[in-house]
């Protein structure tokens, strides 16, 4: 029996719990129930047969419930309540009002001849009911916006709708970021205009007291003037002499003006003066455009001075006027020149020009603001939302690799979204294996506020630095890595080879690139910017393992060819590569944890015998690849690996390296996604690095083995243990003196690492900082300053950003 009428079974249901109640005395249930139908009919009349009708008739009525729904039609669909004979009792549509043919056909036969009159009347009526219409709920639950099938039917498919709706927000997540970067890149890395520099009207500015100034403005003014590359004749300018400064500073003599200035500096009255104070005012000046200059095509700066009388104004009123620039929206376009007229002499202003007018040429975009920030690490949120949708274990592809029908394939293919990954975070990608970025200690470096670690121990200057990888791809998966695992893995080489002539013609290439692009940073130094296209180290390191590349060794004395030095850092996983490893200028090897269950929780190493592999590599650092600078490098993970000194000292027995390098580990965000777990909390302070390294060397010398503590960089909490065999008199000889590395190499005779050793400097022995002079110390915001890095510190007002 159906029961629908909710008085009806709310009766019913009464007399079923007094039949239980009662124990089962169903005649007065049924009593109950008849006294009561009796009493409703008489109110109601036929409620009985009317019911029974109802359940006769029980398939009409099932579509007449069907039709209460909303028909979910085009244009709003049609809502229908029906009578119970089955006419039409009610309408009503529950979006436009217009009913949908297909729905008003199905409803009912009468409803077939319908006028457009009956309709409106209908919706009228409609508008006129009390009851609810009914809506279809269902549509509420859509994806908004222009469906996408492959979406939906994704949805669909996979029947758990966690998974691919979080694929989906995420997919829209990506494009956002994508956006952002794309924004970001445009803002900061934008050619200066659609004309080529060559194509701009240069005028050369100059004021002058004695003449020095004038004189090299005149200079630059020939020099220019002869090129032919450039479309129009540069001119020459006083500025002391312009009667409306206006003209030149708030508007723009043409479209395509690019200024020089030639300025000396007088910390008594000058004529400067007065330009300075101009510029000052009409910065300042509300009337004016905010940044009127911004319609030069670019502009830069030589600045004359004398840093031996007035080292701390040295330059003081160029750097002010790149300043002033700078502020009312002109864009820098090559670094400030900086000449000491009494030290340096007018062969550094020729120098300048010279690389200026090669700088004209240039396509490259320049960068006009840049944050140091950037490069320490990545957007851990970036990087983890790519982990497990996009980046491909490379262990795996090497699985099918093997599949010889498929044949050898490229380690990182253009189109592949690893290729996409690495580019989206700065790498140059050579050829289909090899890697180039920018280090941002070289970018430090070229902006005079600091070489990375390597300088202060080893005498390697970071503007002068080029890192890369001949193999993206490693065996390990470290924790610390700040790859977090997006660089491809796997235990052997399985990929197409490049020829090393080819990656260092590119990987050079894609370096000096990016060096040109930082002309227009505020504070790069001329002088760093112009040596730094004449790499003279490499760093090969920064993602993957070098030692996999079948060339390496051809590769290594390519470089040494052309008086580059090598720095080979491996993973002591591959002994085979490294019993043939040929000369290189220093060889590393990473001992990321002291014991066997350590060393397979920080390195997740592919191999299985990964610690039979180290000790291998150990072995051979101690025998036949003694003659090497060898360095054992550590980096302190804190719950990981600083705990068992003295099997870190066994290991420094077995391999005798000449140096111990030790630093704490830098955080580059955590993942889980790929397993790096680690978070602040795993990041040593520098004091625990050195008492870390105090106790190590104590163990060492313990053991009677000859190390003590040498240098230090406390800026990047790294310390030097070196072997007392670089102590000469008593004074440390940590650095290398490279010049008699390539005369050593060229003579063909054998030699070792004791052969081109050179003396630490004081600044760079342990206790005395290791921040190098010549450069300025720049705090971070918000980063607390070490009570023991005072020495030497100077935090710099804030440079205007470039427009
Ligand atoms: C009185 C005096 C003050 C100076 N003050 C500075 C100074 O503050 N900073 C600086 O770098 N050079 C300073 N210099 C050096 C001049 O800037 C330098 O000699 C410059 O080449 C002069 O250019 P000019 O011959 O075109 O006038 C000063 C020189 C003099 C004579
Ligand atoms: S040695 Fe390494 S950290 Fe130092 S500048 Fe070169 S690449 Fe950068």
């Amino acid at each position: 029996m159906v029961v629908t009428n909710p008085i009806t079974s709310t009766v019913v249901l009464s007399c079923v719990s007094l039949y239980y109640y009662f124990g089962g005395k169903l005649t007065v249930s049924v009593s109950l129930l008849v006294i009561y139908a009796l009493a409703y009919d008489s109110e109601h009349e036929n409620f009985l047969s009317e019911n029974s009708q109802e359940v006769k008739s029980l398939e009409p009525e099932k579509e007449t419930k069907k039709k209460k729904k909303c028909c979910g039609g085009k244009d709003g669909g049609c809502c229908s309540t029906k009578n119970k004979n089955g006419a039409k009792k009610k309408e009503g549509c529950c979006g436009s009002g217009k009913c949908a043919p297909k729905n008003k056909n199905k409803s009912s036969g009468a409803r077939s001849g319908d006028s457009e009159v009956t309709e409106k009347e209908n919706e009228k009526e409609a508008k006129k009911s009390e009851f609810p219409m009914a809506v279809d709920f269902t549509q509420s639950f859509k994806i908004k916006g222009k469906s996408n099938s492959s979406e939906l039917s994704e949805l669909k498919v996979n029947g758990n709708n966690a998974r691919p709706l979080k694929r989906f927000a995420k997919r829209i997540q990506n494009k956002k970021n994508d956006d952002n970067v794309e924004v970001d890149i445009i803002k900061s890395a934008m050619t200066i205009s659609k004309d080529k520099l060559l194509n701009s009207q240069i005028y050369i500015f100059y004021s002058s007291l004695q003449g020095a100034a004038a004189r090299n403005a005149e200079k630059a003014h020939v020099l220019l003037s002869e090129s032919k590359e450039l479309e129009s004749k540069p001119i020459l300018m006083n500025l002391d002499e312009i009667d409306d400064l206006d003209e030149y500073f708030v508007n723009t003599p043409v479209e395509n003006a690019l200024y020089i200035f030639v300025l000396p500096s007088y910390d008594s009255d000058c004529p400067l003066d007065y330009f300075l104070q101009t510029l000052s005012e009409n910065f300042h000046d509300f009337r004016i455009d905010k940044f009127p200059l911004r319609k030069l095509v670019g502009y830069t700066v030589l600045g004359l001075g004398d840093s031996e009388s007035w080292p701390e104004k040295f330059c003081y009123q160029a750097k002010m006027t790149d300043t002033w620039i700078s502020k009312l929206g002109g864009r820098r376009i090559f670094p400030v020149g900086e000449v000491c007229v009494k030290v340096d002499g007018e062969d550094k202003v020729t120098e300048w020009i010279d690389l200026f007018c090669e700088m004209l040429k240039d396509d490259e975009p320049i960068l006009y603001e840049y944050d140091e920030n950037d490069d320490d690490y990545e957007d851990p949120e970036e990087t983890n939302e790519n982990d497990d949708d996009e980046l491909i274990d490379l262990e795996d592809i090497g699985a099918v690799n093997n599949d010889s029908s498929l044949g050898i394939k490229k380690m990182v293919a253009k189109d592949s979204p690893t290729y996409k990954q690495l580019t989206k975070q700065g790498y140059t990608i050579v050829g289909s294996h090899s890697g180039v970025k920018i280090c941002r200690w070289t970018k430090s470096d070229l902006r005079g506020t600091g070489s990375c670690y390597k300088q202060s121990l080893f005498n390697i200057v970071s503007s002068r630095c080029m890192e890369l990888t001949p193999s993206l791809a490693c065996s390990s998966k470290c924790v610390f890595c700040w790859r977090h695992g997006t660089n491809p893995v796997s235990k052997s080489w399985r990929w197409e080879v490049d020829e090393p002539e080819y990656i260092l013609e590119n990987a050079l290439q894609g370096h000096y690139s990016k060096i040109k692009q930082m002309r227009g940073v505020p504070g790069v130094v001329a002088e760093r910017f112009a040596k730094a296209f004449k790499v003279a180290h490499c760093a090969l390191s920064l993602v993957g393992e070098p030692i996999m590349y079948p060339y390496i060794n051809r590769f290594v004395e390519l470089l040494h060819s052309k008086d580059i030095s090598s720095f080979l850092v491996c993973n002591a996983q591959h002994p085979d590569a490294l019993r043939n490893l040929g000369k290189v200028t220093q060889l590393y090897v990473s001992i990321d944890a002291p014991t066997k269950f350590d060393l397979k929780k920080v390195d997740r190493p592919l191999f299985k015998d990964f610690w039979e592999r180290m000790l291998e590599c150990l072995d051979l650092i101690n025998s036949l690849q003694s003659h090497q600078r060898t360095v054992y490098r550590l980096t302190l993970v804190k719950g990981f690996n600083m705990g068992d000194i003295s099997a870190y000292a066994d290991l420094v027995e077995r391999g005798n390296p000449c140096f111990i390098e030790v630093k704490g580990a830098t955080f580059a965000g955590s993942s889980t996604g790929n397993g790096n777990s680690l978070t602040m909390q795993n990041i040593p302070f520098y004091e625990e690095c050195t008492n870390f390294v105090k106790e190590f060397s104590a163990e060492l010398q313990r053991r009677g083995l000859a190390y003590d503590v040498a240098a230090e960089h406390a800026h990047s909490n790294t310390i030097l243990i070196a072997n007392t065999k670089f102590k000469i008199n008593n004074e440390w000889h940590t650095h290398i003196d490279f010049e008699k590395f390539f005369t050593l190499l060229k003579s063909g005779e054998e030699f070792t690492h004791l052969d081109y050793m050179a003396k630490t400097p004081e600044w760079a022995l342990f206790g005395n900082g290791g921040f190098a002079p010549g450069n300025t110390r720049i705090h971070r915001k918000g980063k607390k300053k070490n009570k023991d890095l005072i020495n030497e510190t100077v935090t710099l007002p804030p440079l205007p950003a470039a427009i």
